[in-house]
């Protein structure tokens, strides 16, 4: 059933497990992560970043909106499992508003590259927004390093718990993403992964709302290893270790954008069958050799993140 992602989250948080989130582009990504948490019996948060939408709806936001809520709940009205579809990093104000449209279950309004009090402001107007539609919102607090919206942060900026304090009380937001040392994308870390996990046990005692870690993918060698022996180049990838990720949820993060992941075990499998399978070109075919590596993925991190069984 199609629901709003507050009440997985809620329920996730209450109970100390974490739900994935799921990027997707297209319809094939869509199915393999659907079977994955099938097959898992977990509920389910499926993602859209604006380019996403740009993407799906060939250039027009409002289309690319409807297509993802039209795709999502085709299926989520005829499966047991609880499903949400949200708005991933929604920068720009015509996004959030297709995507509210549409019918998303959930938009985030990522307002954190700006001061504090701009992001404050403008996460307080689109809550009132949001929730006047029923939306519950995400919002972000820091930044994470790497390429973000083209903006190029050098380094993180982390959440200053305090502050998160104020901004959970003054904004209604549903749930937040504290900036703990995570980026997104395949290489996260020059050294070592290095999360501050003090600071993101303080930001839930003084919130006690929902968690989001973005930035989340662990890179998985295996996956990575495939990839490049049949001709991807992904020197130097490197994410966040599973044992890490599992003391963020110890701490009380609960939903886990994952992206990056599901991009490499895509290449990893149809690289691997292109090579292998010269004559064929149904892309049912070679698209599904993607899926099913994707679906694998989606079920290992189900598990170990502690959603599977939840549903
Ligand atoms: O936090 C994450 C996932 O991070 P990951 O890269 O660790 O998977 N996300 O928020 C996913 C970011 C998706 C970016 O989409 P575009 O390329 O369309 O802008
Ligand atoms: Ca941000
Ligand atoms: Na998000
Ligand atoms: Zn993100």
């Amino acid at each position: 059933m199609y629901v709003n992602t507050k009440d997985i989250l809620e329920k996730a948080s209450k109970e100390y497990y974490a739900v994935p989130a799921f990027n997707i582009n297209n319809m094939e990504f869509f199915h393999a992560i659907l079977d994955g948490a099938l097959e898992k019996r977990a509920p389910l948060i499926i993602e859209t970043s604006e380019g996403a939408i740009k993407y799906a709806g060939n250039g027009d936001i409002f289309k690319g909106a409807r297509y993802f809520v039209e795709l999502v709940r085709l299926f989520a009205d005829s499966v047991d499992i609880p499903i949400a579809l949200h708005l991933d990093h929604g920068k720009h104000f015509e996004y959030i508003i297709a995507a509210i449209k549409a019918g998303y279950s959930s938009v985030m309004i990522d307002a954190s590259e700006k001061p504090f009090e701009e992001n404050l402001k403008e996460t307080k107007e689109i809550v009132k927004i949001a929730h006047a539609a029923g939306v519950s919102v995400e919002a972000e607090l820091g930044q994470l390093a790497g390429v973000e919206d083209n903006v190029v942060a050098a380094e993180s900026v982390l959440v200053d718990p305090e502050q998160a304090k104020i901004f959970v009380e003054e904004t209604g937001v549903d749930f937040l993403a504290p900036a703990i040392g995570t980026s997104h994308g395949a290489f996260k870390f020059k050294g070592e992964a290095k999360l501050d996990f003090e600071r993101l046990k303080k930001v839930k005692e003084l919130t006690k709302i929902p968690l989001v870690l973005h930035g989340a993918s662990s890179v998985l060698p295996e996956y990575v290893a495939m990839a490049e022996e049949y001709g991807a180049d992904l020197g130097g990838a490197k994410g966040v270790p599973e044992d890490q990720l599992k003391k963020c949820v110890e701490l009380g993060i609960n939903k886990v954008n994952t992206d990056t992941d599901l991009r490499i075990a895509f290449i990893a499998g149809l690289r691997k069958f292109l090579k292998e399978n010269p004559k064929e070109f149904d892309p049912r075919h070679y698209l599904g050799a993607g899926k099913k590596l994707v679906k694998e993925v989606v079920m290992n991190r189900l598990e170990f993140l502690g959603a599977a069984g939840k549903a």
